[in-house]
């Protein structure tokens, strides 16, 4: 069967500095080579540091920049080769969130106004309807149908993301980028955002990507998770897999950077160590062994490939097969799963008092 989205070998690179005559001199390998699918009415988690290219996948996916090299199929068709119409019928079936409802919603509009722009734009609903239509879009997102006549600015941060859902449910569509679309919001209410979004996604069977640095939220959300770093990604796996077992050193790293929510827990956060590269300079060969705490002279040289076992957990490491298991480097104080199901519990706890870098963040040390 067809993956809803299928994404081959994406390549984007930004002119980061031109030559006075106005040549390029230096690019941003934002993206390098990414591929992955996804299934109809399933979610998949892009994770990586702040910069490793979430955003600009996101962005190519949705055919809002042209990469440079790779494709994008959505139901098969790829994305490239579609006319104008085409094109506009793919703008329906693929929906953006952000991370800032705000910014995304027209303030001088009222709720009715934002939710009925794209039934007439799409011409979805006759104008008689359209009040109906709003109400229901409402009511689908938890928010009464009175609410239509405000303005954004009359609601709290957790409501006017539920207005940019609805906005974005308006057109039905099959798949929706997702892009940090609680990392705005207060701790308290990122719960509940994210249990709409799953209680919509089983009830309209819609597919998810789902654009994160925060790993615990991830653990909330996804069925399958794909980790990057500098423009490529290093590892991707059944979430349950992943966290259970995760294979690439940046992974590990990632996972252990999940702050603990009790504050005298033990725990082994792995601090790497070395240069912090950018995506203006990545390293040659693996574009991690700059930190990577197993290095060796391949790593410095050859660029290792995404590789699936039969299972379909995937890892671009040289040193996949040698690498201790996960378990005796990541808790000091047991198994790694319960630990996770603690935070599953208590996710969106903030990285206060639980070392230097942020969520989803990995401390990195100057090599000595
Ligand atoms: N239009 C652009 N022109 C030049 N460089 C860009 C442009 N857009 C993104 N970049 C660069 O590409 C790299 C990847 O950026 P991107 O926003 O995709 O990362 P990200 O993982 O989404 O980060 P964040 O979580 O901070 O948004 C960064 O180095 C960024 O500075």
């Amino acid at each position: 069967m067809t993956a809803l989205l299928e994404v081959e070998g994406l390549v984007k690179h930004f002119v980061a500095e031109r030559s006075i005559f106005g040549r390029p001199t230096a690019h941003v390998k934002a993206v390098d080579g990414v591929s992955f699918t996804v299934e109809a009415g399933k979610t998949l988690a892009l994770v990586g540091e702040s910069g490793c290219g979430k955003s600009t996948v996101s962005r190519l996916v949705l055919r809002l920049i042209e990469p440079d090299a790779g494709t994008v199929r959505f139901e098969g068709r790829d994305l490239g080769a579609l006319n104008a119409e085409q094109l506009r019928a793919f703008r329906r079936d693929a929906q953006l969130i952000f991370q800032d409802p705000y910014a995304s919603l027209n303030p001088r509009m009222t709720v009715a106004q934002i939710l009925a722009e794209p039934l007439a734009l799409h011409a979805l609903v006759p104008s008689a309807r359209r009040r109906e239509r709003v109400e229901e879009l409402l009511r689908l997102v938890g928010l009464e149908p009175r609410f239509a006549r405000r303005y954004p600015h009359e609601f709290s941060g957790g409501q006017r993301q539920r207005i940019a859902i609805a906005r974005a449910l308006a057109v039905e569509p099959k798949l929706i980028i997702c892009d940090e679309p609680v990392s705005a919001l207060d701790v308290s209410i990122r719960s509940q955002i994210l249990n709409l979004l799953r209680d919509l996604q089983d009830r309209l069977k819609l597919a998810y990507i789902f654009v994160s640095h925060d790993l615990a939220v991830v653990k909330h959300i996804a069925d399958r998770v794909a980790v990057m770093n500098l423009g490529t990604i290093v590892e991707t796996a059944d979430v349950q897999t992943l966290f259970a077992t995760p294979r690439h050193p940046y992974s590990r790293a990632l996972l252990s950077a999940i702050p603990v929510p009790k504050p005298r827990a033990k725990r082994s956060r792995i601090v790497l160590e070395g240069e912090l590269p950018s995506a203006l300079n990545p390293p040659q060969g693996c574009r991690f062994h700059t930190r990577c705490p197993y290095v060796i002279a391949r790593c410095r040289t050859e660029v290792p490939q995404l590789l699936a076992d039969s299972a379909g957990h995937s890892t671009a490491c040289h040193r996949t097969a040698e690498l201790p298991p996960p378990e005796s480097i990541v808790p000091s104080d047991g198994a790694l799963s319960p630990v996770l199901e603690k935070l599953v519990a208590a996710f969106g706890v903030t990285a206060e008092g639980t070392g230097r870098a942020g969520v989803g963040q990995v401390e990195t040390m100057p090599r000595a």
